[in-house]
């Protein structure tokens, strides 16, 4: 559950004295997540949600996010849409905090996903890709290669208390991904957070993507690798490559993949399965007191993680066609 800051009916009421959005029936806080704090709002005129923004999301960066979402629906695709108030800001301050309101999509996001999913993913991430070619803006991947060493020092000492041999093996992979990490390949905007509770289906079909609040300018290929990892190992922690080949012809179907994006998917993979072990071993140290979250469990990445390492090649990821060699 997430929701760190309160918010009083009554401050909720002068806060939405800006908007158009009619009389406040209801609200409550959401029981997902873990990052910002999120409550559904009942008001004349709907359901919206209303978010907090908490400490991994820079107020500076709020722009970013309102923006891209904006350019994103206007290209077609199902993703929030920000409320603006009558004086036409979309961002605000509520208990302390930067707030947004934003549209309430329809839709349900799956715990288990099938084949079927995971291929209609790889299309919506593609889509997602394409979408975002001509955003005019940019911001950097604060959490990317060089943003992995800081965190694993914050939670070095205690690592090996979540599991025996974490901080060796983190060190060891974190120096051979900052030795070989790919500089070259296509970027653009990224959702670099796309895991199942943050994209809604109905019959079958992707009908929203949400949390766009790590998106960022980085590489595309490295957004799919995070896809591989948040959506196609099974319960048992067994990498499911029917599901990986499902998602990645999904993906290239819209948008194909390049030989030197195909070559570098281990390296990719092991980059994304380390980041959310070490932003999840960060946290898993770091609640604080009285909020309403549970963290997420680190030792789930780390399983992830090595499995990359052991991977023969980007074959193993369910590529039917992968170059011998690649030089760019
Ligand atoms: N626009 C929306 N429409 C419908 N439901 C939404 C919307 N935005 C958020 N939610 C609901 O709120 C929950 C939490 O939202 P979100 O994933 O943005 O929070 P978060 O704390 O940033 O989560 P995460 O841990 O994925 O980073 C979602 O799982 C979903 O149930
Ligand atoms: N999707 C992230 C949490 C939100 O950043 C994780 O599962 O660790």
């Amino acid at each position: 559950m997430a929701v760190y800051t309160d918010v009083t009916a009554d401050e909720l009421q002068a806060f939405l004295g800006d908007y158009d959005l009619g009389d406040l029936l209801s609200y409550k806080g959401i029981a997902e997540g873990v990052e910002n704090s999120n409550f559904l709002l009942h008001t004349t005129r709907g359901h919206f949600i209303l978010t907090l923004y908490e400490k991994r999301v820079a107020a500076g960066d709020l722009p970013f996010f309102i923006a891209l979402m904006e350019h994103l629906a206007a290209r077609g695709l199902d993703c929030p849409q920000p409320v603006k108030t009558r004086a036409g800001t979309a961002l605000g301050r509520l208990a302390g905090r930067p707030a947004a309101i934003v549209t309430f999509l329809d839709g349900v996001s799956v715990r288990r996903p099938t084949v079927e999913h995971c291929g209609a993913l790889g299309g919506a991430l593609a889509a997602l890709h394409r979408a975002g070619l001509d955003f005019p803006m940019e911001r950097r991947n604060a959490l990317s290669v060089d943003g992995w060493r800081p965190l694993f020092e914050n939670a070095r000492e205690r690592a090996d208390s979540v599991a025996p041999g974490l901080a060796g093996t983190i060190a060891t992979a974190l120096a051979a991904l900052e030795a070989g990490w790919p500089t070259e390949l296509p970027r653009g905007v990224i959702h670099a957070d796309l895991f199942p509770d943050n994209v809604f289906f109905l019959d079958g079909r992707v009908s929203g993507l949400i949390d766009f609040y790590f998106a960022c300018t980085d590489t595309l290929a490295y957004d799919v690798a995070v896809c591989l990892n948040a959506w196609c190992f099974e319960p048992d922690h067994a990498y499911n490559v029917t599901k990986g080949r499902a998602l990645l012809d999904g993906y290239a179907a819209v948008r194909p993949l390049s030989a030197a994006e195909r070559a570098a998917f281990p390296v990719l993979c092991r980059g994304a399965a380390l980041r959310f072990l070490l932003t999840r071993l960060v946290d898993w140290f770091a609640v604080p007191a009285g909020a309403l979250v549970r963290p997420k469990d680190p030792t789930e990445y780390y399983r992830k993680l090595r499995f990359h390492l052991a991977v023969d090649g980007p074959r193993d990821y369910g590529f039917d066609t992968v170059p011998e060699r690649v030089t760019s």
